[in-house]
């Protein structure tokens, strides 16, 4: 398998606002290509490290390499350079609403001087992409949050950057844009291999868009990997985001979670296990959650103490992730 291109390495990163450090001792590595979720609650850290990566933050010790290049050796112009190749779009667009879509749009291109017609073969361009050719003599107030975003994005990609930084860019809109503005950065992601990071709050848009992720707590990065081995193995920092299981557990008997990441065995996991062992269980939970690539059954069960012995041979016998719960 070819080796992926390490697009970004964040190395012992530590950021302080006065006596307070809101970065602890930071490790991420990004590739090229990625869709890398930064997730953890309110005042975690995630945008102060967003802020960090695109130059506009300095921080106190530690280094984060973009494309090959140590960022706190740039200075002014080269510092305005790598700025160039990084595009970001937030929760409130930060649009100008007196200009038209087109006018926004151009902004990038007006401070970088670049000529007319190359300004206008670019902004033609993505305004396909983003689905706003119509628009493009609006002013920025009179649009929807979704056509807000749209044009935010291609703001955001009119100097071809490399990696775009998305903080809670769909925090803002309905269950529907969000899907739409998702796909739209999907798109971007397969037609132009760009790097994207996206801060969220919101867990399905890790589990929809994500390979990798981490979870920030308290500014201390607590768990980093692919998206569909950290649900797997839900780490304490997964558990803490998410709360505990929301079901009532019986008091008698043991509670097993098991994890099926293959469909297949999900689907046929319950009739498969009715058939070999013959013996009863309660099913306590059920849930399907989708991934960018794949689906994750998660259920848990009820088992009396006798036939536990069984069950975990049959479990081990079958490959399966499984874990004790307690009664919380
Ligand atoms: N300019 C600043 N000066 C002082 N403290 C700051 C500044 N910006 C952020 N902080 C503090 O740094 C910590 C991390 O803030 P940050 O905005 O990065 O968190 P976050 O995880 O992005 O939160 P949210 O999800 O609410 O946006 C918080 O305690 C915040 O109060």
């Amino acid at each position: 398998m070819e080796k992926a291109f390490r697009m970004i390495t964040i190395e012992n990163l530590h950021k302080r606002y006065h006596d307070t450090e809101v970065l602890k001792n930071i490790n991420i590595t990004i590739d090229d290509g990625d869709i890398y979720g930064l997730i953890g609650r309110s005042g975690a850290g995630k945008s102060t490290l967003l802020r960090c990566i695109n130059g506009l933050e300095t921080f106190q010790s530690g280094s984060i390499v973009i494309d090959g290049v140590d960022i706190t050796t740039l200075q002014d112009k080269s510092l305005r350079e790598l700025r160039k190749n990084i595009g970001m779009i937030f929760q409130g667009f930060s649009l100008i609403d007196r200009k038209t879509v087109y006018e926004n749009i151009a902004i990038p291109l007006e401070c970088w001087h670049i000529p007319k017609p190359e300004q206008k073969e670019r902004i033609e361009k993505l305004l396909k992409i983003v689905g706003l050719e119509s628009k493009r003599d609006q002013k920025a107030r009179d649009l929807s949050g979704g056509q807000k975003q749209r044009v935010a994005i291609a703001r955001a990609m009119v100097m071809n950057p490399k990696i775009l930084l998305c903080d809670e860019a769909t925090s803002a809109l309905d269950p529907k844009t969000t899907d739409e503005i998702l796909e739209l950065l999907l798109q971007l992601n397969k037609e132009y291999g760009i790097t994207i990071i996206m801060v969220t709050h919101q867990m399905s848009v890790i589990h929809r868009m994500c390979t990798k992720m981490s979870i920030l707590e308290n500014g201390h990065c607590m768990v980093s990997g692919d998206v569909k081995e950290v649900f797997l193995e839900q780490p304490e920092a997964l558990q803490n985001l998410v709360g505990i299981l929301e079901c009532n557990l019986p008091e008698t008997g043991i509670n097993i979670e098991i994890l099926i990441t293959d469909e297949a065995v999900g689907q046929q996991f319950h009739s498969d296990l009715s058939l070999s062992l013959k013996k009863p269980y309660k099913l306590i939970n059920s849930s399907l959650t989708h991934y960018r690539e794949g689906v994750l059954s998660a259920f848990v069960m009820n088992i009396s103490e006798e036939c536990l012995e069984e069950f975990l041979a049959y479990f081990d016998a079958q490959h399966l992730s499984y874990k004790r719960i307690e009664r919380g």
